[in-house]
């Protein structure tokens, strides 16, 4: 049999082993243009409703259309503003009164389509709406590919901590369709790039060195190399997920990063001053430093980490960050809201090496600080 060099590679499928809450995230080309045909076995009745943002749907939403129909799926839309504001009690009541006008019943699915923000705010629509509807992810952003529409973590962030209201809801099924990614803004593709190479840094050193020699081409656009990062992060993700599905232990080793990254997108206001993969990648490197200052792991362990950001072109220290920032205190404060916090003490993601992470309270308030000092000095 002859090898075509230019076939779309086959679809990957990542099961998702949660008992009734089971599911698949189909990984590949071309699942835009046959969602009917992936949707439809989960309808009651051929109709879905679609919430997406204004910039994905310019670019996607129009093919979403098609390709339902062709499976025999009618949808109507709602388009919100694109950006980490939307993941509010605002948009949040005007999805979900959008929802209740479409009368969306029990037995219906809703479709989110776009980023992690879109897939955040939709989720956690459908799990309020009646009660709980099912819901699938159609992600459009590296970031939501990787890490946002597996899980089932959903919610809206308050201006006091982000993603402090929510649920846990799955989705039923998970399409990441890989071409989306080709129309992303590059600034948009290193900040879920950041949580890509997170899964390294708190679990899989391998993957890490794999991404070490990568990640270049994969950033310029090989969609092989995409797919496989993909599906990789979501087998990584899922593996967690299914040990730990609400986070009583092992799942907070995904929040590596994200104490630090979490104070600082409150900081700058959820605005494009710091998106949260960008914040993901200033806050490992963060938690590295903070571990070698522990004497928890090597000082080689955060120049490496912090060679690979560089040599991707990332955002990897404080003064990364345009315009002012709180003092250290400031930053401790909002740290205080993070959903680790024990007992009114914090609780952080250090490591003992590249790919070997852990969940500790253990961390003295003299060390956290003179991180912060410095790192706030520059
Ligand atoms: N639920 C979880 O487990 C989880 C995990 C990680 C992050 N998150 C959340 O995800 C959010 C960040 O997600 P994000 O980075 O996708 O942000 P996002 O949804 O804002 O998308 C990033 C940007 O890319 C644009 N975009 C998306 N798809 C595009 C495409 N195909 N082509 C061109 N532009 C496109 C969007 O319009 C936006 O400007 C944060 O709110 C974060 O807290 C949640
Ligand atoms: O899925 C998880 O668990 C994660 O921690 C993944 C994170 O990348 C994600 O940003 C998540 O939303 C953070 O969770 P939170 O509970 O700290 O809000
Ligand atoms: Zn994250």
């Amino acid at each position: 049999m002859s090898h075509d060099p230019t076939a779309a590679p086959a679809i990957d499928d990542v099961r998702v082993s949660l008992g009734a809450r089971s599911y698949t995230v189909r990984v590949g080309r071309g699942l835009i243009a046959r969602a009917g045909a992936e949707i439809a076995p989960l309808l009651r009745r051929n109709r879905v409703c679609v919430i997406t943002e204004a910039t994905v749907a310019e670019l996607q939403l129009d093919g979403l259309r098609t390709g339902l129909a062709e499976g025999g799926v009618a949808m109507e839309a709602l388009i919100l503003p694109a950006g980490e504001a939307t993941k509010s009690w605002r948009y949040l009541e005007q999805a979900v009164e959008w929802l209740i006008a479409q009368k969306v019943e029990r037995g219906d699915v809703v479709v989110a389509l776009g980023g992690g923000v879109i897939g955040d705010l939709v989720g956690f629509a459908a799990s309020i709406l009646r009660r709980g509807v099912r819901f699938v992810q159609i992600p459009t952003s590296l970031l939501a590919q990787v890490d946002s529409s597996v899980g089932g973590k959903t919610g809206i962030n308050s201006p006091l901590g982000k993603n402090l209201i929510g649920a846990f809801h799955q989705p039923s099924l998970v399409l990441a369709d890989i071409d989306a990614l080709d129309t992303l803004p590059a600034r948009d593709f290193l900040a879920g790039y950041g949580e890509v190479v997170k899964y390294g840094l708190l679990g899989d050193a391998a993957f890490f060195d794999w991404l070490d020699a990568n990640a270049p081409a994969m950033a310029a656009g090989d969609k092989a190399l995409r797919q496989e990062a993909v599906r990789h992060s979501v087998r990584m993700k899922a593996d967690i997920v299914e040990r730990d599905e609400t986070e009583q232990g092992d799942r907070a080793l995904l929040n590596l990063g994200h104490t630090f990254g979490h104070a600082l997108e409150a900081a700058t206001g959820y605005s494009d001053r710091l998106l949260h993969g960008e914040g993901v990648a200033i806050g490992c490197l963060l938690a590295f430093d903070l571990s070698a200052r522990l004497g928890l792991c090597s000082q080689e362990a955060p120049e490496r980490v912090a060679e690979h950001l560089a040599r991707m072109g990332m955002k990897r220290t404080l003064s990364d960050i345009e315009g002012d920032l709180p003092g250290r205190d400031g930053l401790i404060a909002l740290m205080g809201q993070d959903k680790k916090v024990q007992d009114g003490s914090l609780r952080f993601i250090l490591v003992r090496a590249i790919g070997d992470s852990f969940v500790t309270a253990d961390v003295p308030r003299a060390a956290l600080a003179d991180l912060l000092d410095e790192a706030l000095a520059g």
